[in-house]
C-alpha cells in the first residue's frame, strides 16, 4: 500500500476531529411495498459523516446497502426522516433541480463502471463536464493524468484494462470537483494488481481531503477506511473512528 505521508495523515485527522457534516441522517428510513405488506430496507437510520471522511459500508446481501447509496447519491428520497447533503434537505428536491444538485455534489464510482463504449476515455470525462457545466479539455486531459491515464485517453473502453476503465470511472467522478465520493464496489470487478492501484488512488485522494463512502465486501478495502457503518437488516450500525494511524501503514 502507498505510504501516506504524516502532513498527509496530520490533515485528514484535523479534518476528522472538526469536520462539519457533509451528509447527515436523521431517522431516514426507506420502506418498499411488497405483496406481503412493505420492506424496510432502511430503518431509522441516524449518522453524520464529516467532510474529508472515509467511511466504508458493509453488510451482507439485503442488508440495505443499495438503499442508503441510492439515498446519499441523491438518487432517490427517504421514505421517512430527513436527509441533508451538504446543508440542503434532499427531499425538498424533485426532477431537474435534484439531478442538477446530485451532478453538483455526487462523484459516483461504480463496480460496472458505466462507460460510454463508443466514447474514448477523454470523452467520457467530457461527458461529465458536459451534464454538469462546460467542457474543458484540458481539465479532462488533467484529471486524467492525476489517474495516471494520460497515455491512453484516446482509447475506448473496450482498448483498456478493468483497472484502467475504473481509473477512468475515478477521473469522471473528480473532474466536476464535488464534495462526496460515491463508489459502489469500486475493486469488486478488479484484479489484485488493479485492486491495489484504485486502493492507492483512493487513500490519495482522501489524503488530499476528498470525503469517500464506499460500499464494500472486501475487508482489506474497508480497513483503509477510518470508519465502518455497518448494516444489518436495514438497521444502521456505526463503528467508532478507527486508529486514522491506519493511514500511514
Ligand atoms: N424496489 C424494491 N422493492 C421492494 N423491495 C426492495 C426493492 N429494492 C430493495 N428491496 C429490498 O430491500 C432490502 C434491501 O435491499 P438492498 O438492495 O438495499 O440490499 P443490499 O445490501 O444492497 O444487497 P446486495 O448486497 O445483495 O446488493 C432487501 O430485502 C430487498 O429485497
Amino acid at each position: 500500500m502507498k505510504m501516506v505521508s504524516e502532513a498527509q495523515r496530520q490533515h485528514a485527522e484535523a479534518m476528522l476531529e472538526g469536520a462539519a457534516p457533509v451528509i447527515e441522517l436523521l431517522g431516514v428510513s426507506r420502506v418498499y411495498p411488497s405483496r406481503s405488506g412493505v420492506v424496510h430496507a432502511l430503518n431509522d437510520a441516524s449518522f453524520t459523516i464529516g467532510a474529508g471522511e472515509w467511511v466504508a459500508i458493509t453488510g451482507p446481501s439485503g442488508s440495505g446497502k443499495s438503499t442508503l447509496v441510492n439515498l446519499l447519491g441523491c438518487l432517490d428520497t427517504p421514505t421517512a426522516g430527513t436527509l441533508r447533503i451538504d446543508g440542503t434537505e434532499v427531499h425538498t428536491m424533485g426532477g431537474g433541480d435534484l439531478d442538477r444538485f446530485r451532478a453538483d455534489k455526487v462523484g459516483f464510482i461504480f463496480q460496472q463502471f458505466h462507460l460510454i463504449p463508443y466514447l474514448s476515455a477523454l470523452e467520457n470525462v467530457m461527458l461529465a463536464q458536459y451534464f454538469h457545466s462546460m467542457t474543458n479539455e484540458t481539465d479532462a486531459r488533467a484529471a486524467l493524468d492525476r489517474v495516471g491515464l494520460s497515455h491512453r485517453a484516446e482509447h475506448l473502453p473496450s482498448e483498456l484494462s478493468g483497472g484502467e476503465q475504473q481509473r477512468v470511472c475515478i477521473a469522471r467522478a473528480l473532474i466536476n470537483d464535488p464534495p462526496i465520493l460515491l463508489a459502489d464496489e469500486p475493486t469488486g470487478n478488479l484484479d489484485a494488481a488493479n485492486q491495489r492501484i484504485v486502493a492507492e488512488i483512493l487513500t490519495e485522494l482522501h489524503g488530499n481531503g476528498h470525503t469517500i463512502v464506499m460500499v464494500t465486501h472486501d475487508p482489506e478495502m474497508a480497513a483503509l477506511a477510518q470508519r465502518k457503518i455497518a448494516l444489518s437488516h436495514g438497521k444502521v450500525f456505526c463503528h467508532p473512528v478507527s486508529n486514522v494511524v491506519k493511514l500511514s501503514q
